[in-house]
This record gives structure tokens, sequence and C-alpha cells, in this order.
């Protein structure tokens, strides 16, 4: 049987890469790989020889220009030392080979900010969203209730019944749109799996502080149409055992944490698809 391999891109100030290479292994990944951005610039490291990219939280550049808009720069238009073709060629075959993408928070960023998300009709190099400053002015590092929409394509949210409990910790996870049409189309396609809601997980909300930064229609996490690229603002790696739950003395809670689902599901794919 093929070995699932997962690869997590460090580098430029990402901040999480160790716990979603965890979260991978945890999940069900034979290997979890974290390579520097230099790695692949270089060519020393292959995006086509693995089956699930992580993009992982941080603050690429310092936010500067706006959080993760140089790096997205960077991935677009950097070629590949010594090929022919830029790092973007390999992720759009990498989309186009049937493999699976997670970005979460700056990496959530990165993805809407090269294109890559909604990426609606396929079109992975358009960008039509953004991710901007909370509307409450201020940096939130807080827990939040996310409702999951059962009918949406996200292969990374299957089997989450009702929501998941997981943290964020971010400055700029307003979710924004560029015009009506594309947030009718992204709702209608149920590209929009994951809502900042109430503890019943029962209606998204716009209220502060579930919704932590005034997200268009209460938005936290998006896919793609083939569901196997997804971003979102909180962190499914930071929740994968009971005691990173802030009140895991005083709760009985499961020894898995809400967020390794997301690890569990991706593995399963590739496990069956590769
Ligand atoms: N935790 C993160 O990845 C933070 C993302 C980004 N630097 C922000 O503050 O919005």
């Amino acid at each position: 049987m093929t070995k699932a391999k997962a690869l997590v891109i460090t580098g430029n100030g990402t901040n999480c890469e160790t716990e979603a290479a965890h979260a991978c292994k945890l999940g069900g990944f034979d290997e979890a790989r974290i390579a520097h951005i230099a790695e692949l610039l270089t060519g020393e490291v292959s995006l086509d020889d693995y089956h699930f990219l992580n993009l992982t939280g941080g603050f690429l550049d310092g936010d500067d220009l706006g959080s993760a808009k140089a790096q997205a720069n960077r991935l677009r238009y950097a070629t590949v030392e010594g090929k022919e073709e830029r790092l973007v060629d390999q992720i759009t075959r990498f989309i186009a080979d049937g493999k699976l993408i997670l970005g979460v928070c700056n990496g959530f960023q990165l993805l809407v900010k090269m294109g890559m998300l909604p990426a609606l009709g396929g079109n992975y190099l358009n960008q039509t969203a953004t991710l901007t400053y909370n509307e409450c002015g201020r940096f939130q590092d807080r827990w939040c209730y996310l409702k999951v929409d059962p009918a949406s394509p996200s292969l990374y949210t299957r089997g989450i019944e009702g929501g998941v409990y997981l943290p964020v910790r971010h400055g700029e996870g307003k979710f924004l749109v560029d015009d009506a049409k594309t947030l009718e189309a992204i709702e209608a396609k149920h590209l929009t799996c994951l809502k900042y809601s109430g503890k019943d997980y029962a209606a998204p909300t716009m209220e502060f502080p579930e919704n932590p930064n005034g997200s268009l229609n209460a938005i936290a996490g998006i896919c793609d149409e083939t569901g196997r690229v997804m971003g979102l603002m909180p962190h499914p790696e930071a929740f994968v055992h009971r005691t990173q739950h802030p009140r895991w003395t005083r709760e009985e809670l499961p020894e898995e944490g809400a967020g390794l689902i997301f690890f569990k599901n991706a593995a399963k794919y590739v496990k069956e698809n590769f």
C-alpha cells in the first residue's frame, strides 16, 4: 500500500509546524515532513512526492502588507531553481492530481490571497476573497464554537456532528468577498463549511465574542468545490488531545481532541485513493 505522506511548510514566520506535523502523524499519516520553503524553491523537496500539503499558522513576513500577502506573491511568482516551472505550477498540479491542501489561520490567509480558495469554477489563481482586520480592532485569542455544514463537500469535516470547539488566535480573521455573486455562489455550493456559532451549534452568529472577528456570514472556514482544499481560521492541530482543552481538569472529556478528525479524514482519504 502507498505510504501516506504529509508535508508541512515552514519558514518566513510560520509557528505551528511542529503541531501540524504531530497532528498528521496522530491522524494516521505514515510520514509528516517539515520542509523549509527554501527547500521547495531550490527543488530539494518536491510537492510531487507528497499527498497532503499543510500551510500552517504564524506571522509570515511579520504580517507586513497584510497577513500572508508577501508569501502569496512569493509562492505565485517564484520559480523552482533549475526547473522551467514556478512553485505555483507544482501546487496546481498537486490539486489536479487529486491531492489535499489544508490551510490553517495564516495558511488560510495564504490560500485565499493566492486565489486558491474559494476557487470557484476550479480557477485556483483568481483572488475573490480576503481575510482582514478583526472587526473589534484587536487580536483575538479564544476558543470558539464552530457549526459544520453537513452538506459541504469538505472531506475534512466528514463525520462531525453539529460542530467543533477549537481555538482561534489572530488579528486578521474577518472573511470578506469581492461581491455579492461570490458570496451567493459559495453559500449555494456549501463551500462555507465552518461558521462561528453559539455553544449549541444551532445557528451562525455575528455576535462578539462568539464570532471573534465579524466575519461575513460568520464564515470561519471554506473549501473548494472538490472538498480537498480547505482553509480555516481556527486551529484543529491545537486540539488533538484532551489536555489542550481549556477546562480539561474540570470536565469529562474524551482522550482525543476534536481537531484530530480533520487529520484523520485526510489520512483516510489518502489511503483510500492513492
Ligand atoms: N495564528 C495565526 O496564524 C495568525 C495569523 C495572522 N498573523 C493574524 O494575526 O491574523
